[in-house]
């Protein structure tokens, strides 16, 4: 079942353009000039019930815009969008018993009462039955560690503690999707796998829809098989973490580890336009080891290590797995052209 469906979805922003100054300033009061910039710009985005999917993209790319239209906030200026089967917009209330959102940034906590008193606001505003909120509460208080704090206001919340708060607040009300806008922003590496793991838990057993923005890639890696790219507004990518590997990452290395030291091999492999040495064995090894590099679109691994193997012998090798970070960095900076599927 579709949970999420959007079909030409757009939002355009207007601009005011000003000359610099007062003598700007004045222009501008008398005659006013605008430019229109899309946001995000004619997507079509399905989700599945039960799905987690990443929704990245570089600052500006529109993830934020596309969230907003989704829980209702902004008006799409066109296209079509349906959640759960609602105008997200137009049926803003109803949305709103059924989604939690997570905004990195803000908080959805009141600020001067104990958080405890927070959730049972929220119990009330959401009318979760007693038996429900008994047990979600329990469950999330153990889940996210947060019985040291429940008896603080928002305000007087490290950012970890209120991050684990503002989770359990969206989650309260078993929404059947959560959006999650940075939900690990900030936060140091315990605080930070704790709410991987809350994420997850809820992921799995609840079966809660999970649409994740994050700059954090351990976050897409450890929560999300699917991952959604846009950029300038617009997908440019959907599909596996895995398939994004594998496509774009151009470069592969090999650790290779020799019987013995071999100088003919160095020779030969420098000579070779396709290879590029690593690590050459020098004083500090002892000569066996040997790492290379190629373009995986150029030159297969299997011909690598057969040019490797007619110089030498090999007693093992180890085909480096590509890191996704540079690949995502290289999509962002526009180093890879994703219209262009792999060759391999
Ligand atoms: N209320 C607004 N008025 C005018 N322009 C806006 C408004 N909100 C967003 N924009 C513009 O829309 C574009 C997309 O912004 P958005 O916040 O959706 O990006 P984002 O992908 O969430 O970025 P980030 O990763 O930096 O949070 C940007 O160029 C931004 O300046």
């Amino acid at each position: 079942m579709n949970i999420i469906e959007a079909r030409g979805l757009s939002k355009t922003f207007k601009h005011a353009i000003k000359e610099p100054g007062l003598r700007g300033a004045v222009k501008h009061l008398f005659k006013p000039h605008h430019v229109t910039k899309a946001a995000v710009n004619r997507i079509d985005l399905t989700v599945q019930a039960g799905e987690a999917v990443a929704y990245v993209g570089p600052n500006g790319a529109g993830k934020s815009t596309t969230l907003k239209m989704l829980t209702g906030i902004l008006v799409p200026s066109s296209g079509e969008v349906r959640v759960n089967g609602l105008d997200p917009h137009r049926q803003r209330v109803e949305n709103a018993r059924r989604i939690g959102a997570v905004f990195g940034q803000r908080t959805q906590l009141w600020w001067d009462i104990p958080i405890q008193e927070s959730f049972s606001l929220l119990k009330d505003i959401y009318e979760i039955p007693a038996q429900q909120y008994k047990s979600n509460l329990d469950t999330f208080t153990e889940l996210l560690g947060m019985e040291e704090f429940l008896h603080l206001s928002a305000r007087k919340l490290s950012l970890g503690q209120r991050m684990r708060a503002d989770l359990a607040a969206a989650l309260l009300h078993n929404p059947d999707i959560v959006y999650l806008d940075e939900p690990t922003i900030g936060l140091d590496i315990a605080v930070k796998l704790k709410i991987r793991e809350f994420i997850l838990h809820m992921n799995q057993t609840q079966k809660t829809t999970m649409m994740l923005t994050t700059h954090d890639l351990g976050d897409i890696e450890n929560l999300c098989r699917r991952l959604v790219i846009i950029d300038r507004g617009s997908i440019i990518y959907d599909g596996s973490l895995q398939s994004v590997k594998d496509r774009f990452a151009k470069e592969r290395r090999i650790h290779f580890q020799l019987a013995e030291p071999n100088a003919v091999l160095m020779d030969n492999l420098e000579r070779d336009t396709s290879i590029h040495i690593i690590q050459t064995p020098d004083k500090d090894s002892d000569g066996r080891q040997l790492c290379v590099s190629f373009d995986r679109f150029t030159i297969s691994a299997s011909e690598v290590t057969s040019r490797v193997m007619q110089h030498g012998e090999i007693i093992d090798f180890r085909i480096e797995e590509p890191d996704i970070e540079q690949v995502i960095k290289a999509v962002y900076e526009r180093e890879l052209d994703m219209s262009q599927p792999g060759t391999a």
